[in-house]
């Protein structure tokens, strides 16, 4: 049995004396710890009464209707980054940029709860994390630290609580997967250097949409759809989870394309996922595992931000597969 490589272990490598690094490790291990706090609830099911149930009355800044779990979240992941250099805290459930620490040097954009539709349904959820450079002297309004294309993140990540509980991360030299171990309490490095198979017979979507997509899109699915037989030449399989969390996980397991295109709907003109909190951190982590992230057309980490919580059309995973999307357009 190789010399079990520990998060801590990982970081405490990859920082160094780098006081920079060293404040991205503080992040990331207070967001991973906070991590476990919430699979501790959400494993607890329905015992834990009411974290399904919808807080309040106002829908997050997403226009979504908010969950007790999504707060809760949420609040668990404020506390924990409270210690930490951490300047501000962009939040899918808080409108405005949430203030840390006035030292802090690091801007983290976060989905406290991913999947949120699956809370009470036993089904794996979980929490995306995005960081960036904060430097006030540049960043005089602290919004337009965050407000960047996703090229300028330092670190990405999610976790996944689910029968594990996953932490996929990247640092910016490739992409690893940790597992937490229930029994010392630590996250063991468990996959190195991840690699999306650049091929796929494997698409997710919620085709529920279809009649409410573009033609581009629902050409492509079609072609899916259609078989050996059809213009693909091969049989496809779907999965749609529900959690872009537990899809990605999929993903960056044995391959495959993740879809939300814009559609038709009131609101979904730009699909359903957020630029800076989803699309952003989920496409570092892609790209690092030889993957591919895209609007169905444009690179993900190059598009300008306009909005914390603008939505944007998200296709990711095998590159192939994704260039192969672009090729519809
Ligand atoms: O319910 P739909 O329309 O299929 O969308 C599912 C997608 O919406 C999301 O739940 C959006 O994320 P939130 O739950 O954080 O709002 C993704 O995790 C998931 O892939
Ligand atoms: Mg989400
Ligand atoms: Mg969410």
């Amino acid at each position: 049995m190789s010399e079990l490589v520990t998060l801590k272990t990982y970081l405490g490598t990859w920082a160094g004396a780098d006081a920079g690094r060293t404040a991205v490790a503080q992040a990331v291990t207070a967001i991973a710890e906070a991590g476990v706090g919430i699979a501790d609830l959400v494993a607890r099911g329905p015992l834990e009464e009411g974290l399904a149930s919808i807080r309040g009355v106002d829908p997050n800044a997403g226009g979504d209707a908010q969950k007790e779990l999504d707060v809760v979240a949420e609040e668990r992941i404020k506390a924990a980054l409270l210690p930490t250099p951490t300047a501000f805290l962009a939040s899918e459930e808080s409108e405005e940029l949430i203030p840390l620490n006035p030292e802090g040097r690091l801007v983290i954009a976060v989905d406290p709860l991913d999947g949120s539709s699956n809370i009470d349904t036993n089904v794996s959820v979980g929490t995306i994390y995005s960081i960036l450079p904060y430097d006030p002297a540049v960043h005089t309004d602290p919004v337009s630290a965050v407000m960047r294309p996703g090229v300028n993140q330092v670190a990405s990540g999610f976790l996944a609580y689910g029968p594990a509980t996953i932490l996929v991360a990247t640092f910016g030299e490739g992409t690893q997967v940790f597992v937490h171990d229930r029994q010392t309490g630590e996250f063991v490095l468990a996959r190195t250097n991840v690699e999306i198979p650049a091929e796929t017979k494997e698409y997710g979507v919620n085709q529920s949409n279809v009649r409410h997509w573009a033609e581009p899109m629902s050409t492509y699915i079609a072609d899916c759809l259609a078989g050996k037989d059809g213009p693909r030449g091969k049989d496809f399989n779907m999965r749609w989870v529900g959690s872009m969390v537990a899809d990605a996980f999929r993903i960056f397991t044995r391959g495959g394309v993740y879809v939300y295109p814009g559609d038709k709907r009131k609101g979904y003109e730009n699909g359903r996922l957020r630029l800076i909190y989803e699309a952003n951190p989920v496409a570092f982590l892609t790209e690092q595992a030889k993957g591919a992230a895209t609007d169905g057309k444009t690179r993900i980490l190059d598009i300008e931000p306009h909005h914390i919580h603008q939505r944007i059309p998200l296709v990711f995973g095998s590159k192939a597969e994704v260039e192969k999307i672009a090729s519809y357009y």
